[in-house]
């Protein structure tokens, strides 16, 4: 028997391991562009579920931006592919980018995730695969420190959110690329991931293969683990605010004293989830914010409200944190 190629089995025994949990005949959708990660995913899904027999069931589903020459035809090519490697079903699902919030990359992530969650729904699929590998991952840290990011931040891209699943953050980009090509797979070329306009290539391009030149070929692997162990930390922080937060209410608000007594990493997670359940949108809530708050519990010297986005104003009264209306401003 011919063996199978390193890349090959590396990106199976991944996939193997991120459906473990999977019961038997559920629907499990591979989320693919088309290029090397995704197509690696999906040739690796379909050869762990083909295994299972009738057991197994997978299908594919492909987003058309719209945003570039030709993204319909690479949206069908990529169709036609999984129809005839046996995926099914196979969905090609068109999204409009224009009107969503934030810059082109952002709108077109959001309506990406938007078109895969209404697949996964539509299609009663129990987990929908992502291709984003161990490079992607540091790619993602190195970005989240460049701006100032805290731990959440820090704790890149989750194995798990709701229906998703990211089986490859343990596979470099490298393996997926020789897979698809020890299969024979032809990928497709995003030019936005080399468009030195886009933030993302540049650290792919330049910034990363900088690092890895001076300090060597296990920084890749290193911020990636960075990653998982900040997130480790971060999840157990976040369960330590939530109970915090709890306690700290008061009759108009957040009682300052209780706040007072508690570690600055938790009372700041406590303030960050008290602005946002006052309504302040998480993408517009910054660190000078959060700081501005923590000063009303431990710099208290008489200072005026804290104004935060979305029109919210907190001030301190007495022995309180409470919101306030314009209208009472003092
Ligand atoms: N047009 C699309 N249709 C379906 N899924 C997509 C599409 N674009 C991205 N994805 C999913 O999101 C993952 C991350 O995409 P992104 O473009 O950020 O990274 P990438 O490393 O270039 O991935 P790939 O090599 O698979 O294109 C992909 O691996 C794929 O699972």
């Amino acid at each position: 028997m011919a063996r199978i190629p390193a890349p090959v089995a590396a990106v199976r025994s991944a996939v193997s391991r991120g459906l473990a949990d999977l019961p038997a005949g559920a629907l499990v959708l591979v989320a693919c562009s088309g290029g090397a990660d995704s197509l690696a995913l999906a040739a690796a899904a379909h050869f762990v579920l083909g295994r299972r027999g009738a057991a197994g069931r997978v299908g594919l589903v492909t987003v058309d931006h719209g945003l570039q020459e030709g993204s319909e035809r690479r949206a069908r090519s990529v169709a036609a592919w999984a129809r005839d490697a046996g995926f099914d079903p196979v969905r090609v699902s068109a999204v409009t980018v224009a009107g969503l919030p934030g810059g082109p990359e952002a709108a077109a992530r959001t309506a990406r995730y938007q078109a895969l969650e209404a697949a996964a729904s539509d299609l009663g699929a129990a987990a929908v695969l992502l291709g984003h590998t161990r490079d992607d991952q540091a790619e993602t840290v190195l970005l989240a420190l460049a701006r100032g990011a805290g731990p959440r931040g820090l704790s890149g891209m989750p194995r798990r959110r709701g229906v998703f699943r990211r089986p490859l953050l343990d596979v470099s980009r490298g393996d997926t690329r020789k897979a698809c090509a020890a299969l024979g797979l032809a990928p497709w070329e995003d030019p936005h991931n080399t468009d030195p306009a886009y933030a993302r290539a540049r650290v792919r391009g330049a910034a990363l293969p900088a690092l890895v030149a001076e300090l060597g070929p296990a920084v890749v692997g290193n911020l990636a683990r960075t990653a998982a162990l900040v997130a480790a930390d971060n999840a157990a922080l976040d369960e330590l605010a939530a109970e915090a937060h709890e306690r700290a209410r008061s009759a108009g608000g957040l009682s300052a004293a209780a706040l007072a007594g508690l570690p600055a990493a938790i009372r700041g997670r406590v303030l960050h989830r008290w602005a946002r359940e006052l309504g302040a949108p998480g993408g517009a809530l910054a660190y000078r914010h959060v700081s501005a708050l923590d000063a009303l519990v431990t710099d208290w010297h008489g200072q005026g409200p804290v104004f935060l986005p979305a029109g919210i104003a907190v001030a301190r009264r007495g022995s309180d944190l409470v919101r306030v209306v314009a209208a009472h401003i003092k």
